[in-house]
């Protein structure tokens, strides 16, 4: 039986994001009400190992502290490689670039040669997972809303070649960063799903129904996911597509890099997600926006 002990509210105020356990059986219903409250959701107990997830933020951080990384530089064409600080993104309405460098792993990408395959695995096991959770949204979401599904969110994807799995690291600050620049500044993310294991170290932010900057429950092993842009077109605003952003450390973190690992869930781009937009139109009207066209 499900309890309401299996759910713990992180703060004491409306729209807080839910933690669950992935085996508390009401866990579905009260992941998607936690996605429609606040546009995200935090999950534990779930099946992806935490040992896999640390090693792969030792081994990458390696990789970004070696030159080979630039073996892989990004092309235009294909948007798969490795996005060096200076060319990293500048968010929608913002100016400086974020303070970050990440390589972008698609199933059909270049992989580099210097890390194991850990991050392969990963990506097949959070596709498998993210689509688990597809599921959950499609059963947990109002009559009148899935009805604006143009098909079941599960079957908006026929596999994973559109969707991207961003290793990202933020590097130690320096100091002579631009005083206005942030590790990431305040964005929301393009796809439909994000699924982010809990960073090494803490800066996720997201603005809450208050509009307020609040900590996203970053608790170590707990899975983060959020509602992107291309859910809260196909349900209609139902699920937010909330702001996030990451803060820049002060004291011992500055001198500390971040490593995170977002895995955007994509669905297949001729699929129709509301009467203006594709999922392709609109992957290329927001991939101009982020200066990467
Ligand atoms: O690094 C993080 O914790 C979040 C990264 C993020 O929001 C993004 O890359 O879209
Ligand atoms: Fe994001």
């Amino acid at each position: 039986m499900a309890t309401h002990s299996a759910e713990e509210t992180i703060e004491p105020a409306e729209g807080v994001v839910s933690s669950v356990s992935y085996k508390d059986p009401d866990a579905p219903k009260l992941f998607a009400d936690s996605l429609h409250r606040t546009g995200f959701g935090v999950i534990r107990d779930h099946p992806i190992p935490q040992p896999m997830v640390e090693g792969i933020y030792k081994e990458w951080l390696d990789f970004f502290q070696d030159d080979a990384k630039h073996k892989y530089a990004f092309t235009r064409e294909t948007q798969d490689g490795f996005f060096s600080p200076e060319i990293s993104e500048t968010a929608k309405g913002h100016t400086k670039r974020d303070l970050k460098e990440f390589y972008h792993l698609y199933t059909w990408g270049r992989y580099p040669a210097e890390v194991s395959d850990a991050a392969r695995r990963y990506f097949d096991l959070a596709f498998d997972f993210a689509t688990e959770l597809l599921g959950w949204i499609e059963d947990n979401t109002p009559a009148e809303v899935k009805a604006k599904f143009s098909r079941p969110l599960p079957q908006m994807l026929s596999g994973p070649q559109h969707t991207l799995l961003r290793v990202l690291r933020y590097p130690p600050l320096t100091g002579d960063e631009d005083p206005e620049a942030l590790r990431a500044a305040a964005h929301e993310d393009i796809n439909l799903i994000t699924l982010l294991p809990a960073s090494n170290e803490r800066g996720l932010q997201l603005i809450n129904s208050n509009g307020q900057w609040t900590d996203v429950p970053s608790d170590f092993g707990s899975l983060i996911i959020n509602v992107g842009d291309m859910l809260q077109e196909a349900s209609g605003g139902y699920y937010r597509s909330t702001t996030h952003r990451v803060v820049n450390p002060t004291g011992d973190g500055a001198r500390r890099s971040r490593v995170s690992l977002p895995f955007f869930l994509q669905p297949d781009p001729d699929v129709v997600l509301s009467e203006r937009y594709t999922a392709g139109s609109y992957l290329d009207e927001r991939l101009r926006e982020l200066r990467h066209k």
